[in-house]
């Protein structure tokens, strides 16, 4: 069984339709890229499985149980979770008590009153800061880290959750190629060792081509190819999409691929 399936999933704001009947499913392990030019309609399709979004039309199953509509806390207690940029007030705390107030935020049903904060969820906290290489700097207050080690916290933090499926919006922005790789590195490790399916959108088309399984391209809210990186770089449809210009066969020799450099770096205003 898939463990998403999103199935003729539709959003509207009034008469405009952002997201127009997609379907689409996800394995567990699976990294799968949400990719389209802005306005395409991919924050509003995250913010729909993950609840931030009610559905207008369309159904959406998490290992075959239907999650549409459910509010947020109840999607992330079933098993969907999401990186969050970690907000202004937790970089005061440390590495390691970011991850604790993770893990407290998510099992608070067995929180206990009299036991100080900060000795709780210890273990499970610097097990996880090990797993994304940032058990050294754990009690580095966040202020001070360099902006890819803040990435690795905040993906440390999703993880306390356990998800079964991760979310990622725009997961390298703002990051320079090599940490990049080296985030995309480390959520691909993570994700294989875990069986966590990774639905994540991204501009850095070396990021997409790079590590996704499997995309997804959307266009104006419709889903217009779906396939494997390489069978998305042939994809006429998607060409066009990107380049402006349909592919004549002819051309193919002579056009840039579309993982090509200039593709990564000129869309979505990324650096
Ligand atoms: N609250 C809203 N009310 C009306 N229209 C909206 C609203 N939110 C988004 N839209 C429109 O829906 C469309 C899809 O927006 P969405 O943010 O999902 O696109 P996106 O693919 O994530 O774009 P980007 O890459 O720029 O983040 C856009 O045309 C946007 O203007």
């Amino acid at each position: 069984m898939n463990l998403l399936e999103v199935k003729h999933l539709s959003r509207r704001y009034g008469d405009f339709i952002a997201v127009d009947d997609i379907s689409f499913s996800l394995q567990a392990g699976e990294l799968l890229a949400l990719i389209g030019p802005n306005g395409a309609g991919k924050t509003t399709t995250f913010n729909m499985i993950g609840g931030q979004l009610p559905v207008t039309r369309g159904q959406i199953l998490l290992a075959g149980e239907s999650i549409a509509n459910l509010p947020a806390r109840k999607i992330w207690k079933r098993g969907v979770g999401r990186t969050f940029q970690i907000a202004a007030t937790f970089h005061s705390f440390t590495v390691l008590q970011n991850i604790q107030n993770a893990l407290l935020s998510y099992r608070r049903n067995t929180y206990h009153i009299w036991q100080a904060a900060d000795r709780l969820y210890r273990e499970q906290a610097s097990a996880l800061l090990e797993q994304v290489g940032m058990l050294a700097q754990a009690d580095r207050p966040c202020s001070e880290l360099a902006y890819g080690d803040i990435k690795r916290v905040e993906l440390a933090m999703a993880l306390a959750s356990e998800p079964r499926l991760l979310l990622m919006d725009e997961p390298t922005a703002g990051m320079a190629p090599r940490e990049r790789q080296a985030l995309m590195t480390l959520t691909r490790d993570i994700a294989r060792a875990r069986n966590t399916a990774v639905l994540f959108t991204e501009h850095s088309m070396d990021v997409v081509f790079g590590f996704a399984d499997r995309i997804l391209v959307l266009a104006r809210g419709q889903l217009i190819a779906q396939g494997t990186p390489n069978e998305i770089s042939k994809d006429p449809k998607v060409r066009e999409v990107y380049f402006g210009t349909s592919l004549n066969p002819q051309e193919e020799t002579t056009r840039p691929p579309l993982i090509s450099t200039s593709a990564a770096t000129t869309h979505g205003g990324q650096p």
